[in-house]
């Protein structure tokens, strides 16, 4: 049976500083398949790193998990009988995280520099990577550390693999760390703007490599942009993000040609379509939200143009409105296909 390898149920992560509380991550719930890859988006600020720096137990006191947050990852990891069962990461120890972390759920970040120690050749880094996790010797690790470099198309890795990280280009430290988050053969993938520091045509390069290894690896991917046209190419169901908040989620065909949310069908009619004739973009107006102890309303309230009386004096549920499509929204776009009706909760105007 195809079970889910991450079930991540209302995850709430918050920061309390002096002036209050920071809602970074309030309320974000899916599920992620086998080979299957999600794609988050939203505009800067809208909780998409700290949703899954959360899922990597990598959040850092004044932040914390709140109470009812569930990520629930299948592993055998933890298990007596070798049998695969759902551990709750969110109740995980910092040491027993180090079992998961980069071993079953590899990262791949923004800038390559930063994860990479300029002090230690690609090899030590690999090899030390790979012995931690795996029961295999300094030999077998430095041949599966070149065989890996070589996968993710690095040139001459046999030689190269002796070099120090500022021996290469942008491009190719990404595929260095790649390589080390493949090398253990994670269940899961965590992309975080992998592609945004490097150039256009190394972006889509990285992009093609990214896309092809999780299908060699059968692994399941999250991949954090705010570009959504690099989701169209690389998702298989896009969450969209906003204040913290999921707007939406539903497979990319549905987010793409009938999205209900009107963040969605803001954050869309600000990207060129090639599909859609339009004679100008609309820039969304109006300033992203602060969520410094933030209301309980939508977080969207004071730049949607379909607001009502109803979402001003209510929090919007998350809602499946059909299957696989979840929406938090009260006025929402209809389309043909989904009888919102019955399930969006009823709007001012429909009353
Ligand atoms: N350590 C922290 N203390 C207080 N607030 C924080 C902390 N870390 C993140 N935040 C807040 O959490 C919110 C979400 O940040 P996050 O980095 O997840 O956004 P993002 O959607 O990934 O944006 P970007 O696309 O710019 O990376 C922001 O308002 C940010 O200020």
């Amino acid at each position: 049976m195809n079970e889910p390898v991450l079930i991540v149920k209302d995850l709430k992560t918050y920061f309390d500083i002096a002036e209050g509380t920071v809602k970074a991550v309030n309320g974000v719930s899916f599920e992620l398949n086998m080979n299957e890859a999600l794609g988050v988006v939203g505009e800067t600020g809208s909780g998409k790193s700290v949703t899954m720096k959360s899922v990597m137990g990598m959040i850092k006191k004044p932040g914390y998990l709140a109470e009812g947050t569930q990520i629930l990852f299948n592993t055998d990891e933890f298990s007596k009988n070798g049998e695969k069962e759902y551990v709750n990461l969110a109740k995980l120890n910092k040491k027993a995280f180090t079992r998961i972390r980069g071993k079953h759920i590899g990262m791949v970040f923004q800038d390559p520099m930063a994860s990479l120690n300029p002090m230690y050749t690609v090899a030590d880094q690999m090899i030390e990577t790979i012995v931690y996790h795996q029961d295999v010797t300094i030999e077998e690790a430095r041949k599966r550390a070149i065989d890996l470099l070589t996968t993710v198309g690095l040139p001459n890795a046999e030689e190269r693999i002796d070099d120090y990280p500022f021996q290469f280009s942008g491009g190719q430290r990404q595929r260095i760390i790649i390589a080390i988050s493949l090398s253990c053969s994670p269940e899961v993938l965590i992309a975080d703007e992998p592609t945004t520091a490097l150039d256009v045509t190394i972006q889509a390069q990285i992009l093609e490599l990214m896309k092809d290894l999780q299908n060699e690896f059968n692994t399941a991917m999250v991949y954090i942009t705010h570009d959504l046209s690099v989701v169209a190419e690389i998702a298989d169901k896009v969450l969209v993000m906003y204040g913290g908040n999921q707007m939406e989620m539903a497979d990319v065909y549905t987010i793409f040609d009938r999205p209900m949310h009107p963040y969605t069908n803001a954050l869309l009619s600000c990207i060129p379509r090639h599909d859609v004739k339009k004679d100008e973009l609309n820039p969304i107006k109006g300033q992203p939200p602060i969520m410094l102890n933030p209301p309980a309303l939508c977080p969207f309230l004071p730049r949607c143009p379909k607001a009502t009386e109803r979402c001003r004096k209510e929090w919007p549920e998350l809602v499946e409105v059909e299957k696989g499509h979840f929406l938090r929204c009260f006025n929402p776009y209809k389309t043909d296909k989904v009888d919102s009706g019955d399930k969006v909760a009823k709007t001012e105007d429909d009353k």
